[in-house]
């Protein structure tokens, strides 16, 4: 089922295109993961889909409902924390999510139960202001969660957080997705992270999103990058073995792309064609590999 639509968003501040044509669906339980630089448009989306912000063009549906049309039903399909989590400070963790409860007509049981699971402990008596950031994300998420969304937005959640901060708000993160088959999106710009909470990875560049059904596609894949002295040359005796199915550039660096089956096989055609390299890098088409090629790599032979 499709709980998020977004059909050709555009967005400009002043002359500056931030957001074009974007296009993006989630699914009832996906964990999607924005990735992109920092200023790439992330937290612009967000707000966009939150009605923080306005886009110049294009629709967005949460569970088929638009914020013009159905204004109230569409705010209560999700919830999202945006920068940084907005808690009262002065007043303790059970009196802020009461509040927000009680706003929602949300049950006391149901907020109990919420307190549990994010694990805060008797620190929930404790005015906001002691709390770690850990804790305020931890109590954010459980506010967040009261009303029970079914689209869940988090942007940079683990931004600042500890180790042991990261792991806990990741666990809970995963957790709550799972029980109440929630769907959610979550930027970051931290690629481990986002490996380890998605169900699924888009990129951000240039204000266009790019899908990237080839992290899971290509698992198989392994990417070969060359050091050349002379990169036109190179490419012109590697741009057609058939063992490769994409070659890129960047630089003084010549990427290709290939099965992990055909490794020593391409480097038994590299010594037959001569190809003279200064460094051979392997790598395994993890995000971080993808991340390099989306944006640090260049012209494509497709
Ligand atoms: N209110 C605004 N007015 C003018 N420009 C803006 C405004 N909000 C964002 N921008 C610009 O839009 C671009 C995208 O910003 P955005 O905050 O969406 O990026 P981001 O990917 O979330 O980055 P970060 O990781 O740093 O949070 C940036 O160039 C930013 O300067």
């Amino acid at each position: 089922m499709n709980i998020l639509s977004i059909k050709n968003i555009n967005k400009s501040f002043k002359e500056k295109s931030v957001l074009k044509n974007i296009y993006l669906n989630i699914d009832e339980g996906e964990i999607l993961g924005l990735i992109g630089p920092n200023g790439a448009g992330k937290t612009t989306i967000m707000k966009i889909i939150s009605g923080l912000i306005h886009q110049d063009s294009g629709t967005i549906k949460i569970c088929g409902l638009s914020l013009q049309d159905d204004r109230i039903k569409y705010l209560s399909e999700f919830s999202s924390i945006i920068e940084n989590p907005s808690l009262y400070e002065m007043m303790s963790g059970y009196e802020n999510i009461n509040f927000i409860r009680k706003l929602n007509k949300v049950s006391i049981e149901k907020m109990n139960s919420i307190i549990e699971f994010i694990n805060i402990g008797d620190a929930i008596n404790d005015k906001v202001k002691t709390y770690s950031l850990g804790m305020k994300q931890r109590l954010s998420l459980g506010i967040a969660l009261l009303t029970e969304p079914k689209l869940l937005i988090l942007d940079e959640p683990t931004n600042g957080l500890d180790p042991e901060g990261v792991l806990n708000l990741r666990e809970l993160i995963i957790k709550s997705a799972k029980k109440n088959k929630m769907s959610v999106l979550i930027s970051s710009h931290i690629l481990s992270e986002i490996d380890k909470i998605c169900t699924r990875v888009i990129f951000i560049k240039d204000g266009q999103l790019i899908e990237n059904e080839k992290i899971e596609k290509d698992k198989e894949t392994q990417t070969i990058i060359l050091t050349v002295n002379d990169v036109n040359s190179i490419y012109e005796k590697i741009k057609d073995i058939d063992i490769v199915s994409k070659v890129t550039i960047k630089d003084d660096k010549i990427y290709m792309y290939i099965n992990k089956n055909n490794t020593s096989r391409l480097m038994s055609i590299l010594v037959e064609k001569h190809v003279e390299y200064e460094n051979i890098e392997i790598s395994n088409n993890s995000i971080e590999s993808i991340y390099k090629d989306i944006y640090l790599g260049g012209k494509k032979n497709e």
